[in-house]
């Protein structure tokens, strides 16, 4: 018999395969609206399973059980490995199956080329002159070349307009002088600075003739390409360990008159002439695209790094048999508990809302760049920049909340790193403060917020953008029974009220005499929220565009169930906002909530199938509780016995310290 659920196989964990038997759709054409075509969905899976087959692309030991040391070095082994597999196991052309390869392979713990991929290349693109990618993208393509992204220093990452790093112009030998003036000036941060790069992209404060052009990024090489020793006046190494990302070497990085040849400023869009003229750039921020990019792809990462933990705790969930429903002679699942769907399911049609997000921002980027790069088209990029500073924000806390919850349901076992949550916790959070400090991103969505609300008060309301439009409708009551639209309504209602309500307070305050930065701090925690409300309307939307286009039935009806729990979560979850001043009614709160838990009980039977579809493998979950055959208990007594304190029974420290200590108290 044909089952729905793809991952049923024999000898599988018999609850599992009863949860798989009860699927309504089908798992790899549920995989084909999340990796957004039927093709990306298919390599997915014929990539892992040929990366099976290459016996040293595996781990050589659960990285958990691996120090710092060993844990470069084992990234850097597979990376090497991978490299001579590349052109056999992936279109390399193919920014989806390569994605997915490192992902398998790689995992998340970072490596050597992590930032050559996600920012040193990209700002390339984004960045470099006709002249410049024909000199340095070639040989950065093939490798030739690691580079990174050095922008944060030890003493200022949000605040860009006072990076210390200098790089002076000197007419007579056409140079730039780059410089680290003060400690605080030490680049501090740069993912795969710190040991692997030997080429950065550096951003540092541009200044010719004693003025300052504020940051511009220059391509500079920092190690000889041949000993790999760093040049004469780089100081360069790593920061350290971190709370995640310990195969990846963050570094620091300081210049003592370093000097680079004129054509090393990335000049496609301003450019310093031979006699210092400086010609500006078409959009004053244009240098920050790399930063856009990364954070137009958050949504979609980290989207699938909650998907990632959801498969764990889902899994295990449905594993873990504990206590009693009716029939008091047997134990149920702890899936079966409401507590338990109501923890994780909400958190599973977050992770679809946010991976469908993504695929948005993802194109818009690629349209601004290619309107950037073909007509200097820079009129998308306010737009993107807000959608994406509140975007990442938004999404990141909400996932390392996810993930957490996700931890916690799996109770004593998600505390154990063979669970390896805390380690996808680790690498999701970094997402809250890499490429903008959530609330300094939250407070630039703020800016685009009040300049639109402002734009309306002064009867200028057509010209807003489509994502700000509500901010001018009207105010009507709405009846929750009605579908989708009535929740965006809603939503929409209490979101405007909240943009209004902190521009006014903000106004207020310019009005009675503070300065417009004093009155933007006193004002702060309303933006913020506003913000997020904005944010999270966006995000509703975007689902429910998402699931009304979705043309297999049966898939579409799950999504269904998923989309109705968000909407019910969400809006219970802002219920205040509503409650303040009499919009929604305390008969309307109760219908919210039961709606919500009877769709905790539809998405019941289908709940392990919606992680299933993340076609994640054992391989790239690196999990003994989210294995896909359900078999936790002998795995993780044979995970423990494998810890490195079991390789003897008495351990020297026992002999030298503990034993002597005991033998003292006896006397
Ligand atoms: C196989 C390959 C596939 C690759 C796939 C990629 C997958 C990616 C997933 C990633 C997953 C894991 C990898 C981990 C990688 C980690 C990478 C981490 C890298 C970094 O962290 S790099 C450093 C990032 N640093 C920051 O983000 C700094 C934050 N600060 C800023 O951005 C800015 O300083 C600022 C806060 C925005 C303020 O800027 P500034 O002071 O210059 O501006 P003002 O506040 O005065 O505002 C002026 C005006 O300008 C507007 N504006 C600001 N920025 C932009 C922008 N970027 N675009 C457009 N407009 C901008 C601002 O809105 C103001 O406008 P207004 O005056 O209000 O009209
Ligand atoms: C895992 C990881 C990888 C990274 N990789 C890179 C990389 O590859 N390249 C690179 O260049 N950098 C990298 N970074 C650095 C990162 O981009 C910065 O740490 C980040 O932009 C935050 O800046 P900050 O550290 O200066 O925080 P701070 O700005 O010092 O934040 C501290 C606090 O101050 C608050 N704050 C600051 N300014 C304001 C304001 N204007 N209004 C209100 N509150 C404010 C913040 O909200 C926060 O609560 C990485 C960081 C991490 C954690």
């Amino acid at each position: 018999m044909a089952f729905l659920n793809k991952e049923i196989r024999d000898g599988d964990n018999q609850d599992l395969t009863e949860e798989r038997r009860t699927a309504t759709f089908d798992t790899d054409k549920m995989a084909e609206v999340i990796y957004g075509s039927e093709k990306l969905a298919r390599r997915r899976r014929e990539i892992s399973h040929a990366v099976s087959r290459i016996p040293e692309l595996a781990d050589s030991r659960p990285l958990p059980f691996l120090d710092r040391f060993e844990k470069v070095t084992e990234g850097t082994r597979k990376l090497s490995v991978l490299d001579r597999h590349l052109a056999e196991l992936i279109d390399v052309n193919d920014n989806g199956e390569a994605l997915h390869l490192y992902h398998e392979v790689m995992g998340m713990e970072g490596h050597p080329l992590a930032l050559h991929e996600v920012m040193f290349v990209p700002a390339l693109i984004g960045q470099a002159s006709d002249e410049q990618y024909e000199k340095w993208l070639g040989r950065a393509k093939r490798r030739e070349i690691i580079g990174c992204y050095a922008q944060t220093e030890l003493g200022h990452g949000s605040n860009l307009r006072k990076l210390e790093t200098t790089a002076t112009y000197t007419p007579s030998t056409q140079e730039f002088i780059l410089h680290t003036p003060t400690i605080t000036a030490l680049k501090w941060w740069p993912g795969a600075l710190g040991k692997s790069s030997n080429y950065a992209v550096v951003v540092a404060d541009l200044i010719i003739k004693d003025k300052s052009y504020g940051p511009h990024p220059f391509i500079v090489q920092l190690r000889d390409e041949k000993t790999h020793q760093p040049l004469p006046g780089i100081t360069v190494g790593d920061i350290g360990p971190k709370m995640a990302f310990n195969g990846g070497d963050n570094g620091y990085l300081g210049f003592d008159n370093f000097r680079i040849p004129r054509e090393n400023l990335l000049n496609r869009h301003s450019r310093v002439e031979a006699d210092g003229t400086y010609v500006r750039p078409p959009h004053a921020k244009i240098g920050h695209s790399a930063m856009i990019r990364v954070r137009s792809h958050m949504a979609t990462g980290q989207g699938w790094l909650l998907g990632h933990a959801l498969t764990i705790a889902i899994r295990y969930s449905a594993v873990r048999i504990q206590g009693f429903l009716e029939d008091k002679s047997h134990e149920v699942k702890v899936l079966d508990y409401q507590t338990q769907q109501h923890r994780l399911f909400p958190a599973i049609a977050r992770a679809y809302a946010f991976i469908f997000c993504g695929f948005e921002t993802i194109r818009l980027y690629d349209q601004l760049i290619l309107d950037m790069n073909s007509n200097g088209n820079t009129s998308g990029m306010a737009d993107l920049h807000a959608l994406t500073s509140g975007l990442k924000s938004v999404v990141t806390h909400f996932v390392g909340q996810g993930i957490e919850q996700a931890r916690m349901a799996c109770g004593g076992h998600g505390y154990s790193m063979a669970s390896y949550i805390s380690e996808i916790y680790g690498v999701a959070i970094g997402g809250c403060t890499y490429e903008g400090e959530n609330m300094v991103m939250l407070l630039q969505l703020a800016r685009y917020l009040v300049k639109s609300v402002e734009l309306v008060k002064s009867g200028k309301a057509n010209q807003l953008g489509p994502m700000v439009a509500y901010l001018a409708v009207a105010d009507h009551k709405v009846n929750l029974a009605t579908g989708p639209d009535s929740y965006v309504k809603m939503f929409q209602y209490i979101s405007k009220r909240q943009s209004w309500k902190a521009t006014e307070k903000f106004l207020k305050f310019m009005e009675n005499g503070d300065s417009r930065d004093v009155a933007w701090n006193k004002t702060a925690v309303e933006l913020t929220r506003a913000s997020r409300l904005h944010t999270r309307l966006y995000i509703m939307e975007t689902f429910i565009r998402r699931v009304e286009s979705v043309t297999d039935i049966p898939v579409k009806s799950a999504l269904t169930d998923l989309l109705n729990l968000h909407l019910n979560y969400e809006l219970l979850d802002v219920a205040s906002y509503a409650l303040e001043d009499g919009f929604m009614s305390s008969n309307q709160m109760d219908f919210i909530k039961n709606q919500l838990y009877s769709s905790l009980e539809k998405i019941r039977p289908n709940a392990v199938s919606l992680v299933d579809s993340f076609q994640f493998s054992d391989m790239q979950l690196r999990s003994v509780l989210g294995r896909r055959d359900g078999h936790v208990y002998q795995n993780l007594f044979d995970w423990a016995k494998s810890s490195p304190l079991n390789k003897t029974d008495v351990l020297p420290s026992v002999t030298q310290y503990l034993k002597p200590m005991m033998e003292k108290a006896k006397l």
